[in-house]
């Protein structure tokens, strides 16, 4: 599979920020995920719609945790510990393509087993966007890649200097907030991390 570049909203910016970004570094990036956690289902479907008519298409936006409101809209969705388990997701939600933030081996591989379509793993390196809990680093990704067959993305502190180190040991692409969203020019961050994952 061609290794991916994910890039996630990070309820810090107004979502218009967010599709405004978005809109401007559309080539660079494989998966726009709204991840919304203080939105409601309303918002975040307005959300949706910005990044569409930005030109991104349903296939390349992920809702984190909302499957109705993925479901509405066609796109992916991403589910965390406290969403609907994949495999009720899958059963009623027939075709949806969903993705298990996962933050362990037996984590990874119980979704693996659920029907999970792809995997977040983190956070592989300390983060400011998730404070207070120390990296993971890439041993258990090693591991974790051995066992499953889906793709598995990595999230945590990833900036285009560490890729090398999480590509080498085996992920599948990588996941970003900060390093494109807070960087002085989003436009150029996005094409550093860009080159290393898609070159
Ligand atoms: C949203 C998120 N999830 C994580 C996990 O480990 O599941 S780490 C994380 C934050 C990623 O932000 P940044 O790219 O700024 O480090």
């Amino acid at each position: 599979m061609k290794k991916q570049l994910h890039l996630l909203s990070d309820g810090k910016l107004s979502l218009k920020e967010f599709a405004d970004i978005a809109g401007k570094i559309n080539p660079f990036i494989d998966r726009f995920h709204l991840r919304e956690k203080k939105l409601t289902a309303k918002e975040i479907a307005a959300g949706v719609e910005m990044l569409l008519n930005k030109g991104i298409p349903s296939e390349k936006i992920v809702v984190n945790d909302r499957t109705d409101v993925a479901w509405s809209y066609n796109t992916s969705v991403q589910l965390a510990y406290h969403s609907l388990s994949v495999n009720l997701v899958k059963q009623h939600f027939p075709g949806i393509t969903a993705g298990c933030s996962v933050h362990s081996y037996h984590d990874a591989l119980q979704a693996a087993n659920r029907g999970a379509d792809f995997l977040l793993y983190g956070h592989v390196f300390e983060t400011l966007s998730k404070e207070g809990l120390p990296g993971k680093g890439v041993h258990e990704l090693a591991a974790i890649k051995k066992m499953v067959e889906i793709p598995v993305m990595v999230i945590g502190g990833i900036q285009p200097d560490n890729l090398e180190l999480v590509l080498s040991a085996g992920a599948d692409g990588a996941a970003v907030m900060s390093g494109i969203l807070h960087a002085e020019d989003p436009y150029h961050a996005a094409w550093c991390y860009s080159q290393k994952i898609h070159t």
